[in-house]
This record gives C-alpha cells, sequence and structure tokens, in this order.
C-alpha cells in the first residue's frame, strides 16, 4: 500500500500533535458545557477518538453521510446513510471530519442539525481542503490545510466496485495518479488491484 502514495503530507507523530492541538482548543472552548461529538462515518472515527481523548465531558453520536460513491469525485449529492440516535434540540455539536473538500457533506449536515433545533454546530476536521470548496462551508477546528489532490490514510479511503483502500494507513498521504488514472502510468488495472 505504501507504494500508492506518492508523498506522505502528514506523519503518525505530526496528526498525534494536531490531535492534541485541537483537543486542547475543544477543551478550553466547552469548558462547563455538555457537547455532543458528532463522528462522520466512516472516515473521521480514527481522528475522533484521538481528539476526544483530550476533551472533558462529551457524549458520542454516530451519523453516516456519504457522496462519494467509490472514486475520486464527489458524486455532487449526498446521501444519509445512518442518521443519529438521540435528539439534537437545544444541543451543543461538535461535527467531526476526517476531510472538509466540496463542503457538500458538511454542508448538509449542518443544516439538518440546525432544521432539527441545534443550538450550535462548529466542526472539527483533521484536513480542510479549501481549494475544493464547492459550497460555502466553514471549518472552526483545523488539523491541517491540505493541498487540492486526492489524499488517503488515517481514516481516509479511496474505494473501488466497493472496496475500500487506505483508511488504515497511519499518515496521509497523496494518492499517486497512476492508481485512479493508469492512462497516467503505464499501469493496468490489473497491476491497480494488485498493488492494494
Ligand atoms: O466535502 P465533501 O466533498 O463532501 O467531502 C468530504 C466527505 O467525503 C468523505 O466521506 P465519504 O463520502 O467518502 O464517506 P467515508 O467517510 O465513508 O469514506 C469524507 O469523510 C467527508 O465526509
Ligand atoms: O481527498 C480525499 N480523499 C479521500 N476522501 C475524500 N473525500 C473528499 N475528499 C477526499
Ligand atoms: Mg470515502
Amino acid at each position: 500500500m505504501d507504494n500508492d502514495i506518492e508523498r506522505v503530507l502528514y506523519s503518525r507523530e505530526d496528526i498525534a500533535e494536531a490531535a492534541k492541538r485541537v483537543g486542547g482548543e475543544l477543551a478550553h472552548d466547552y469548558e462547563n458545557k455538555t457537547p455532543i461529538i458528532l463522528v462522520v462515518l466512516k472516515g473521521a472515527a480514527l481522528w475522533a477518538v484521538d481528539v476526544m481523548r483530550y476533551m472533558q465531558y462529551t457524549e458520542v453520536e454516530f451519523i453516516d453521510v456519504s457522496s462519494y460513491n467509490g472514486g475520486v469525485a464527489s458524486s455532487g449529492e449526498v446521501s444519509l446513510i445512518t442518521d443519529i440516535k438521540s435528539d439534537v434540540k437545544g444541543r451543543d455539536i461538535i461535527i467531526m471530519e476526517d476531510i472538509v473538500d466540496t463542503g457538500r457533506s458538511l454542508m448538509f449536515m449542518k443544516d439538518l442539525l440546525l432544521e432539527r433545533g441545534a443550538n450550535t454546530v462548529k466542526t472539527a476536521s483533521l484536513l480542510d481542503k479549501k481549494e475544493g470548496r464547492v459550497v460555502d462551508a466553514t471549518v472552526e477546528y483545523i488539523g491541517f490545510d491540505v493541498p487540492k489532490a486526492f489524499v488517503v490514510g488515517y481514516g481516509l479511503d479511496y474505494s473501488v466496485e466497493g472496496k475500500e483502500f487506505y483508511r488504515n494507513l497511519p499518515y496521509v498521504g497523496i494518492l499517486k495518479k497512476s492508481v485512479y488514472a493508469p492512462e497516467h502510468a503505464n499501469l493496468v488495472d490489473a497491476d491497480i488491484t494488485s498493488t492494494h
């Protein structure tokens, strides 16, 4: 799998430091509050666990939304796969994301939560790809500002035909173009699947 990575952007140690920093900021800003950490499945699971260790009181909820039905481009439509279990009315919500790219997933969730009467909705994302934005979605707590490239690792996947790859890499790196656009290299499909 490491062979499919063009360049490592953030090491395991860089990410641990970012989680400590963001967790500290959240602990400070939500002192004496009872926020709900809303983990966006599946990609944000690793980052969310790291960050919440630095916080005091939190409740944890999960939501699963999807807009990348395989491949490297947003389908443009966000679908709600699994809804939140608890009532968010009057609550302070911290959305935990691995990446905010076009911003569509985040916008979809913010609208949903505010419509249901959440008191505040803020976002803590491992990565903020500002150059990818097509809607006006803001991230309040950012691990790293990431350049406009398809990145994988530390929760972020590249999926082909329902199979997910690279989520378990302990770092974040740029995926080689030859993996998803074989015409850019001397690779054929068979080589791609055999490299994972
Ligand atoms: O800003 P956007 O362009 O909407 O992209 C960001 C979203 O895309 C990814 O999720 P994905 O749909 O791939 O689901 P996954 O986390 O299960 O891989 C990522 O985890 C974010 O939720
Ligand atoms: O760069 C990305 N990598 C993986 N998943 C993503 N979902 C949105 N952007 C990305
Ligand atoms: Mg994905």
